[in-house]
């Protein structure tokens, strides 16, 4: 089971996530428990790791710990009745934090802060929180100990900020933890783990997720169940459809398509080792645990909805490269696409005209600039006229198994954006047909979702 930040944002919501492991522990269930940071700190921790490197304020640092701290006291007030591992919970605290202020104020001095920096900065949110969820578990009487991910086995590659694990730790994980949940609840921490060094890596925002899953799967656990401020994985993000409903069940490849495609209730990699190892994944909500949420499966019944979700992705940028000695040019995709991986450039999305004449595609927006300076410098002009971009933009997906071999499904889409006027700029459809995904302009595309989910009947 895997608590998000906003599942622990405060002592109230911790009091409730561990009479809730309480009472499914009592139910006879074992379970290991994974934790993300409580609600808003890792973000903090980014903001105050950037700062210290830019103004170097020591006094702002010692203001920010003390914030911390007493964050943390609170909740532990709040949710750990019995005075001895309240006292033992603070003592853990109070280290981690001195750690952590020492080394911010490094980074004062030092006035850098390197990718390894900012995964040891941010660990700290998760670090905090594990001994406070596992205190606040064992005040309810139940056996609890708290792990980092690297103590619990998860051993990573060291790409800082979006690190993968080893095969191994399947092996190191199912060891370390099978033992422990026949007789604890252990309270992991979620976000992080360790490279073979010992040296602190994480697998990228909202990577909770992803552990719970690595976990689930090294345990072989019976299912992976992920407690969110949401009702399951919706039909479009509830923020921007208010009557957007929860999905009651979806397939492993849809849960994939939409993540991938900025469904932000799902880290984009958590589907893989569920997938590996045939496990199904449950999203519920902490606040209303009776209502059954969202089941993903990999046997998925047929179902008559053909599309089951609108998303939307912000903060990317499209790139439309142009050229007449483009067409008929044998290995140009090559070149292009070759030259944009040396520079380390994620595509998300790829057009091409079919008279050849022009290439567009879709990249995160932090990765614009060095693709168009690695595209300028690389390419050939004489294949190459022009390298045009487009910041003001969104991709918007519509995700659905049922719509294989549907037809009119495409029709739809874009005469219903026709009819009220909203301007596509770019079209992808993958040939599995699970998912058809276009650009629009930023100001428009909420719009766009809002429509596709009236169309579909997506909402209540
Ligand atoms: N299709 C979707 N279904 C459900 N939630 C979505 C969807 N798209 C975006 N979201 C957002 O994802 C968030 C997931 O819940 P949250 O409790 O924040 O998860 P966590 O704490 O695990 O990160 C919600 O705030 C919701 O607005
Ligand atoms: N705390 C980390 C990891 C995480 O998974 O958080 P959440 O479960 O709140 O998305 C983050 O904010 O990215």
């Amino acid at each position: 089971m895997k608590f998000g930040g906003t599942s622990i944002e405060n002592g109230e919501k911790i009091r409730h996530v561990a009479e809730l492991l309480k009472d499914y522990r009592e139910q006879g269930h074992e379970i290991v428990a994974v934790t993300s940071a409580l609600g808003g700190v890792t973000d903090g921790l980014m903001e105050i790791g950037i700062d210290a490197s830019h103004k170097g304020k020591v006094s702002r640092v010692k203001e920010f710990m003390a914030d911390l701290a007493k964050k943390h006291y609170d909740a532990i007030e709040i949710t750990i009745d019995d005075a001895r591992i309240a006292d033992e919970t603070i003592r853990t605290i109070d280290a981690l934090i001195d750690e952590l202020e020492k080394a911010l104020i490094g980074i004062c001095y030092l006035g850098e802060l390197s990718p390894r920096s900012i995964d040891y900065i941010s660990s700290y949110g998760e670090r905090l929180a594990a001994p406070v969820v596992s205190g606040a578990v064992q005040s309810q009487g139940i056996n609890s100990c708290s792990f980092t991910g690297g103590e619990a086995g998860i051993v990573t590659n060291s790409e800082y900020g979006c690190a993968r694990p080893f095969e191994k730790t399947y092996e190191n994980v199912g060891y370390i933890l099978k033992r422990v949940v026949a007789t604890h609840v252990p309270i992991v921490t979620g976000f992080i783990a360790e490279n073979e060094e010992g040296i602190i890596t994480t697998l990228g925002r909202s990577g909770s997720d992803f552990t719970a899953s690595i976990i689930g799967a090294a345990i072989e656990a019976d299912e992976i169940w992920l407690w969110k401020e949401v009702h399951g994985i919706m039909t479009s993000d509830p923020r921007i459809v208010p009557d957007a409903r929860p999905i009651p069940q979806i397939s492993y490849i849809e849960a994939m398509e939409l993540s991938y495609f900025g469904a932000k209730v799902l880290h984009p990699r958590t589907i893989e080792p569920a997938i590996k190892h045939g496990i199904p994944v449950r999203v519920k909500n902490t606040f209303d645990p009776e209502f059954e949420g969202t089941l993903i499966v990999s046997d998925q019944r047929l179902r008559k909805d053909v599309v089951k979700a609108v998303t939307l992705i912000r903060s990317v940028a499209a790139i439309n490269i142009s050229g007449a000695g483009m067409v008929g040019a044998i290995g140009t995709a090559a070149r292009v696409f070759s030259t944009l991986a040396n520079a380390g450039v994620n595509i998300i999305m790829i057009s091409q005209s079919s008279s050849e004449a022009n290439m567009s595609f879709v990249v995160d927006e932090a990765h614009l600039e060095d693709a168009v300076a690695a595209l300028k410098s690389e390419m050939n002009r004489d294949v190459i006229g022009e390298v045009a971009c487009d910041r003001d933009i969104c991709v918007v997906a519509v995700v659905g198994a049922g719509m294989d071999g549907i037809p009119g499904v495409a029709g739809r889409v874009f005469s219903s954006l026709g009819r009220e006027k909203i301007n596509v700029i770019m079209i992808s459809q993958g040939s599995s047909q699970h998912n058809i995904s276009f650009v629009v302009s930023s100001d428009e595309a909420e719009e766009a979702v809002r429509l596709l989910n009236h169309e579909f009947e997506l909402g209540n």
